[in-house]
């Protein structure tokens, strides 16, 4: 008898599927429509990922907590916000993925970072899975004390869902040493143990060197990997990057170190070109803005002669030799993708997640640019996350220069796997379908293994 369910859908069979459960949930779709384009063109021939419905699965995150997260403001208002952890898979290691403290987080948002976080972390050749969380709290303008107890309740309710070998949450957008310092002492004094149950931690107690810097030096790692692959180099070469935090600040020291000049950095309120080049002196005056002042970016006009703020407004439209995204999603649309191509552009790095909409991405992937999509380009985050992992589990704590080598040679590793499977020929290397089927494959014959669960 001919079964009801059909192994054998098409990518807009699937496509029509995955919309129809997450009805509304447009980054999910988003990111899950990248994926499957690709991977339904690698499993064609494969007939035990169709049998095993294994894209199907990786779709469905393994479950969502959603949990309410009560706090009182400075002025004795008691606020409700929302909190989720979305563990999406845990076929090769523990979940593991940043939290994100900002309005706009909502359930599809992260599910599509839970989703791209699983093909990112089996990318990194480390054994962890992938999951995401976050709150819409918005912790700009809020007191020291109030971003305190917003997390200590926030972890109140996640410690029962987490732990060393269950679920090893990080920061992201909004969630930076500080708040990590908050979530761990809160989850120690709960559960009366010291354990490697966050990454991203201060070295005093338990984190690894190299985090802050990793995902913003391993885009630009993976960027000089692309360069070398098609015989360029960093060196003299412009470059607009967005964002002015974590990342952003990061990947624009990385920038001047291999010799390259920084336009550009950008913040929610627009973003400012310096001609004259951000240099590491004026990366670490944007650092203290924003990590200590938690100024906003159109001051760094006011400071620095020659600077130009632009109001409203994303960076794109700056001629330059080589782009980063490292603010937030879809922050480069198809039209901003074509001013860069137009401009000269040869290369785009991703150090945020999915920042660029999918037509924008096709603008890039026609004009056969190097374009390496975030769950690549920005994974050194996540592995130094790894490897704080390993130092926590063993007591011990490697120094400086060995993790560099180590993000060094991981983002390398990782350029090859995308351009084992992204290779197109004539010097050509499609680096999104490299990701996404390296990233797939691993984790796919991971479930494969464990059979129907
Ligand atoms: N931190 C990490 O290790 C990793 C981060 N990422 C990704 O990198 C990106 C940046 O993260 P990170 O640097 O850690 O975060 P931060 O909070 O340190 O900085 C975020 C930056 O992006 C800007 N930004 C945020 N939302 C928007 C928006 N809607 N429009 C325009 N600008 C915006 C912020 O400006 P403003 O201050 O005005 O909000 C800020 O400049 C995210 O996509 C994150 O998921 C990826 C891998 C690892
Ligand atoms: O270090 C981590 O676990 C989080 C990194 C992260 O959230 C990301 O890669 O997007």
């Amino acid at each position: 008898m001919a079964s009801v369910y059909d192994r054998h859908v098409d990518l807009d069979q699937f496509m029509k599927g995955v919309k129809k459960r997450n009805h509304g949930q447009t980054e999910f779709i988003q990111a899950v429509q990248e994926v499957a384009q690709d991977i339904f063109e690698f499993i064609e021939d494969k007939e035990q990922y169709h049998t095993a419905q294994i894209l199907r699965r990786i779709a469905e995150p393994d479950r969502i907590v959603s949990f309410r997260v009560c706090w009182e403001d400075d002025e004795h208002n008691i606020r409700v916000q929302r909190g989720w952890r979305v563990q999406n898979n845990n076929a090769i290691g523990p979940y593991k993925g940043g939290i994100r403290f900002h309005s706009s987080v909502n359930e599809s948002v992260l599910k599509f970072l839970a989703f791209e976080q699983t093909f990112k972390n089996s990318l990194t050749g480390l054994p962890m899975g992938g999951g995401k969380g976050g709150s819409n709290f918005n912790p700009k303008g809020k007191s020291d004390s109030e971003v305190m107890r917003f997390c200590q309740s926030f972890m109140s309710e996640l410690y029962r869902h987490i732990g060393p070998n269950t679920d090893v949450p990080a920061g992201d957008i909004g969630v930076g040493g500080r708040e990590i310092g908050y979530m761990f002492g809160q989850y120690k004094r709960l559960t009366g143990r010291w354990e490697g149950v966050l990454t991203g931690k201060a070295t005093e107690y338990g984190g690894s060197q190299m985090r802050p810097e990793a995902t913003g030096y391993g885009a630009v790692y993976f960027l000089q990997n692309m360069l070398k692959h098609a015989g360029h180099d960093v060196e003299g070469k412009t470059a607009v990057i967005s964002g002015s935090g974590n990342v952003a600040t990061h990947a624009a020291e990385k920038i001047v170190q291999l010799g390259g000049k920084v336009l550009t950095l950008s913040d929610s309120g627009g973003f400012i070109h310096d001609p004259d080049g951000i240099d590491q002196e004026k990366i670490d005056w944007v650092k203290r803005l924003k990590n200590e002042r938690r100024g906003r970016i159109s001051e760094y006009a006011d400071h620095f002669t020659g600077a130009t703020y632009h109001d409203g407004k994303r960076p794109w439209d700056v001629t330059c030799d080589v782009a980063l995204p490292c603010a937030t999603q879809n922050e480069l649309n198809e039209g901003e993708a074509k001013e860069l191509v137009e401009n000269g552009v040869i290369a785009v790095s991703e150090g945020a997640n999915m920042p660029t909409t999918l037509d924008g991405v096709k603008v890039f992937h026609d004009a056969k640019i190097m374009y390496g999509p975030g769950k690549a380009a920005n994974a050194g985050g996540v592995a130094v996350s790894g490897l704080e992992m390993s130092q926590n589990s063993e007591r011990i704590s490697w120094n400086q220069e060995r993790l560099g080598d180590m993000l060094t040679e991981l983002m390398a590793d990782i350029h090859e796997k995308c351009v084992e499977y992204g290779d197109q020929g004539e010097g050509h290397v499609d680096y999104v379908k490299g990701a996404n089927i390296a990233g797939f494959k691993k984790v796919a014959d991971a479930m494969l293994a464990f059979g129907v669960v």
